[in-house]
């Protein structure tokens, strides 16, 4: 089975891939370069897997490979272990949802995670559930948290020194971000540790002692319905020993609820929502926090993935693009910010960020309080760049450690952005904002960039008329891969942003792309399935999408052999 070594040294390993990022630090980087620059357009199909049924939508999946399977999970919670020589189906498991599931942003799910002889991955009835690898019999199952409260689970599970480690969905119903340790072996819980100020975690049972300043950046009880959902998933730095997650959108949306007063001395922050939080995997620990956006109120959620990477003096680095339209680069000891600039164009939030990593607000900006509004309710409609949906959502970026850049797919868009009032009812969207997305220029929407992280510098760009919805991987090849939601997955040069090759999948590309070798043999696979937020909420955007077809497929490359 796979081991914790295997797990450490996933990136290298080029004939398996057990976790999501292809590799712990989720670079998304292969070693690989049998497929390259010169070659690709000879990139060709070698089968095709349908997902079936009607539950045809939103495939934002990782595929795993492990010992010739493909095991890949689709929407509405099933998974599928499928031979990677014949493109046959092995087994499926199908979660069978319960009525009245809430997912705010489709019937998504991202992933797996395989150890041992065992693979896990989260429904969104947010239940964790462990696979036997051969079968596909369910070895345990748990509760993450109450599904009828408005809880779900869309993202990959981590793996660390034998810990299955989850976190939650659920921050435009008002639910507590929170991160949780499983024992991977029996489902046990070995530590729960909440994001939100003032709510206990346990520790092997115990309550804890992890209470910190108890919600002291929260005006009232509205920390006890904070959000903060962990969604994304976490990143597991082996260098410092440390989990970083990212937590979600405060709950309401509506800022001026958790105004606490003070705007000037972070006591009004609304820690740790939308922010970054280092955790000792050992103990649910809070080791440190990075806050991109205090007290938010655009929906900026600070989920956004965090990449281990060593700049260009040799330092050892986190970067992150959030939503809110900065690309940040972190301490990695500390999560200590050391830079930040913008990444998409005409951000009116905020001016920019200063030395301490904090956004220099453009207050006028921020969506007006209902309070204060003459017509009923409604505050002043702001228009806001970028929209909700951020300059980069939930789609993963990648980085080349060969020539420096990370590949961060970023949408260039606006919205209309008002407050109104609202109160929380358990597993009812918990808002307090209405919203219409707007593209802001004419001819595209979608911007794939190659961004220098020691200068900000954006190295090339590829539009995309549509908004880029799915992840980006880049190869030793020199090659950078990602799908649009017009049906192709591309391949473009890692130095030039030049587009080498496409292929048009048949329904648009959500999914997240992967390589690896298998007999000798450089395989690119890419799940096909257009769905996700952008069709759900994205205003007049949507209606500019709406003509693409959804669908359920795996699509599976390689450069054929002549002899
Ligand atoms: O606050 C949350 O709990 C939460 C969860 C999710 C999710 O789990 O998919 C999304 C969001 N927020 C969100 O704000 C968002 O824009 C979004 C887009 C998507 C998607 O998969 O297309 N999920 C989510
Ligand atoms: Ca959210």
């Amino acid at each position: 089975g796979v081991t914790e070594e295997d797990i450490a040294n996933d990136q290298n390993i080029t004939t398996q891939i057990v976790s999501n990022g292809m590799g712990r630090h989720q670079q998304r980087f292969s070693p690989l370069d049998k497929v390259n620059k010169e070659n690709v357009k000879y990139l060709v199909p070698a089968w095709s897997f349908s997902m079936g049924g009607e539950k045809q939508r939103g495939q934002e999946t990782q595929p795993l490979i492990y010992d010739g399977i493909m095991y890949v999970t689709g929407s509405y919670s099933r998974l599928y272990a499928i031979d990677v020589e014949t493109g046959e189906e092995i087994w499926q498991y199908d979660a069978r949802l319960p009525e009245g599931i809430l997912p705010c942003c489709d019937v998504i799910n991202r992933g797996g995670a395989i150890y041992g002889d065992k693979i896990y991955f989260g429904t969104l009835d947010a239940r964790i559930v462990a696979l036997d690898l051969k079968t596909g019999d369910v070895v345990w199952k748990d509760k993450i948290a109450d599904y009828k409260a408005g809880y779900s689970y869309t993202s990959a599970p981590l793996i660390v020194d034998g810990l299955v480690i989850t976190g939650n969905s659920g921050g435009e119903f008002g639910i507590i971000g929170e991160v949780q340790a499983r024992d991977a072996e029996t489902g046990d819980v070995v530590w729960t540790r909440p994001v939100i100020e003032g709510h206990m975690g346990t520790l092997n049972g115990e309550e804890s002692t992890m209470t910190g300043e108890l919600n002291a950046t929260w005006p009232g009880d509205l920390w006890k319905t904070g959000g903060g959902a962990t969604w994304l998933g976490g990143t597991y730095d082996a260098d410092t020993d440390t989990l970083v997650f990212g937590a979600g959108n405060p709950a309401p949306w509506n800022s001026w609820l958790r105004d606490a007063g003070d705007k000037t001395d972070g006591s009004g922050d609304n820690l740790y929502a939308a922010s970054r939080i280092g955790i000792d995997p050992a103990t649910g620990e809070i080791k440190w926090h990075f806050q991109t956006t205090p007290r938010e109120g655009w929906d900026f959620d600070g989920v956004n993935e965090v990449v281990p990477f060593v700049d260009a003096e040799g330092n050892k680095r986190f970067a992150t693009a959030d939503r809110n339209g900065f690309f940040y680069v972190l301490n990695r000891e500390d999560g200590a910010f050391v830079s930040a600039s913008p990444f998409v164009k005409d951000i009116t939030w905020a001016e920019g960020i200063d030395e301490n990593g904090r956004p220099i607000y453009n207050e006028e900006n921020r969506p007006g309080n209902p309070a204060d509004a003459a017509d009923g309710g409604k505050g002043d409609v702001v228009f806001s760049v970028p929209s909700f949906l951020g300059g980069k959502n939930w789609m993963p970026m990648a980085h080349s450690p060969a020539n420096g850049l990370f590949f961060v797919p970023s949408n260039e868009w606006g919205m209309d952005i008002w407050n109104e009032p609202v109160s929380y009812k358990e597993g009812a969207a918990y808002l307090g904002s209405g919203f219409t997305i707007k593209p802001i220029f004419e001819d595209y929407i979608g911007s794939l960039k190659a961004i220098d992280p020691n200068t900000g510098d954006v190295k090339w760009e590829y539009k995309n008329d549509a908004p880029l919805w799915g992840g980006v991987m880049a190869t030793a090849g020199g090659l950078v891969f990602t799908g649009t939601p017009e049906g192709y997955l591309k391949a473009f040069d890692a130095d030039s942003g030049e587009e080498l090759w496409k292929f048009q999948t048949g329904s648009g590309i959500v999914g997240q792309p992967v390589t690896w070798e298998q007999d000798g043999q450089q395989y690119v696979a890419v799940a096909s399935g257009w769905g996700g937020a952008v069709p759900l909420w994205g205003g007049e955007v949507a209606k500019k999408v709406n003509f693409l077809n959804q669908g359920g497929s795996i699509w599976v490359f390689k450069i054929p052999v002549m002899n």
